[in-house]
């Protein structure tokens, strides 16, 4: 049976999992956590060995990592590659020379994402070089946002020319929890309205109405909305220019240059590689931003109040526009599902909208759990831990499209 690759390339992670086309069996998965430099990238290929360190300097390195551990070459043949930003694309596409340069044409608007995916496309191409390679988009998910949502209070020209205007992110993610809660609680995902947290080094939220996408917290790029590892999440627009000429009290220039020769391209730059927790508590890990905050470090305890203080604003909001018809939040991504913590303390803040308490055991055990929906608490108004899978979702979709099927 033909096998059907799914490659994530997240902004601190690659995961590969590779599938029996006509069952979706899983037969070989890895997730390679990208570390700095000098650390050592942590991988684990069918938790089977456990984790293990390995020389991976980045995202390609990564697949061929994976490629050559798991010996499954001959038999791939279809790559399914998440792409964060596909700009107007409304449906998954196959890479050719023109999709490629479309895509690498929006790099610049997922700085963190669509060029590591491009490098993960060409080293596909070479290693695969039989296998058709298939680009799925974060941004296809939200394609339903409605007008007065996407658009931007600006000069309507200028935004339709250059594309400004909420795009929102991690739909992969978003699709497949759907998709599993809609099991989980056996109701359409027509007749299920949900907030969902998808927080990993990147982080965002989404409200779903009768089972498509209202409005979420990632806009134009991948910049807005929370704060995540390295990114700072939404900011006044004015602070780019007041931060660059505070730094050395030089006042900007007519030429777009910024106080001590920074070009408005670096700061956006800085707000997206050297800020978020890494900025404020020195760590791009979650799991020790968390831990440190229990011990008493007081940077620590800042960057984790404040992500809590950002992730009310949008569930309080997401709740009125859903008129408080919310069947459940959910709880994903590398923070979302191993945070016990971070859910126990949002848990207590959304009580006031008619959510249950959070179940103590069940909450703690949820991180570990083999089932891939948890209920952490006990009622109508549920919440709910879901393990996403976007390879899981991005090999969904090739396998009920018939288009991806034409090179056996
Ligand atoms: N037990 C934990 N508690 C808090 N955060 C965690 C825990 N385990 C993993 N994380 C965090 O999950 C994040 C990675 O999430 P993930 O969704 O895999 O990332 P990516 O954005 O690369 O897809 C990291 O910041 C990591 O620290
Ligand atoms: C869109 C985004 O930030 O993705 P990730 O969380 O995988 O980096
Ligand atoms: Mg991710």
């Amino acid at each position: 049976m033909p096998l059907i690759l799914a490659v994530n390339a997240g902004s601190s992670s690659l995961k590969s999992s590779i599938y029996r086309r006509g069952t979706l069996e899983l037969v070989a998965t890895s997730s390679a956590s990208l570390k700095t430099e000098q650390e050592r990238s942590k991988v684990i290929i069918n938790d089977s060995p456990p984790t293990y360190e390995a020389e991976i300097r980045d995202h390609a390195s990564a697949l061929a990592h994976f490629l050559h551990n798991v010996k499954l070459d001959d038999e791939v043949v279809n790559v399914c590659h998440r792409v964060v930003h596909g700009g107007d694309y409304q449906q998954p596409i196959v890479i050719t020379k023109d999709s490629y340069e479309h895509i690498e044409a929006l790099s610049a608007l997922a700085p963190l994402h669509n060029k590591a995916a491009l490098t993960v496309m060409d080293a596909a191409l070479k290693l695969l070089p039989n296998a058709q390679s298939i680009a799925f988009f974060d941004t296809t998910f939200h394609r339903t946002i409605p007008p007065h949502i996407s658009t931007y209070a600006i000069d309507p020209t200028i935004a339709r020319k250059k594309g400004l205007k909420k795009y929102g992110f991690h739909g992969l993610s978003y699709a497949y929890i759907l998709r599993q809660v809609s099991t989980y609680l056996q109701k359409r995902p027509e007749d299920l309205s949900l907030i969902i947290l998808h927080l990993g080094s990147g982080a965002s939220i989404c409200a779903v109405q009768n089972g498509r996408s209202l409005d979420t917290s990632m806009e134009f790029t991948p910049l807005s909305g929370l704060p995540g590892a390295t990114r700072s999440g939404s900011v006044d627009p004015s602070l780019i220019f007041h931060y660059s000429s505070k730094v050395d009290g030089v006042k900007k220039d007519d030429k777009g240059t910024l106080g001590s020769g920074l070009h408005v391209t670096e700061a956006e730059e800085i707000l997206n590689k050297q800020a978020g927790w890494n900025a404020l508590a020195g760590t791009k890990d979650f799991a020790r931003v968390t831990r440190e905050a229990a011990e008493g470090n007081e940077q620590c305890a800042l960057a984790f109040r404040l992500f809590v203080d950002r992730i009310l604003n949008y569930i309080g909001a997401y709740h009125l526009k859903l008129h408080g018809s919310v069947d459940a939040v959910v709880f994903a991504g590398g923070i979302g599902e191993n945070s016990a913590g971070l859910r126990k303390t949002i848990g207590e803040h959304i009580r006031c909208l008619g959510f249950p308490d959070v179940d103590g055991q069940r909450n703690e055990r949820a991180g570990k759990s083999s089932e891939v929906v948890i209920d952490i608490s006990n009622d109508t108004k549920r919440v709910l831990v879901c393990h996403t899978d976007e390879q899981q979702e991005m090999a969904k979709q090739c396998e009920g499209n018939v288009e991806f099927w034409q090179r056996d």
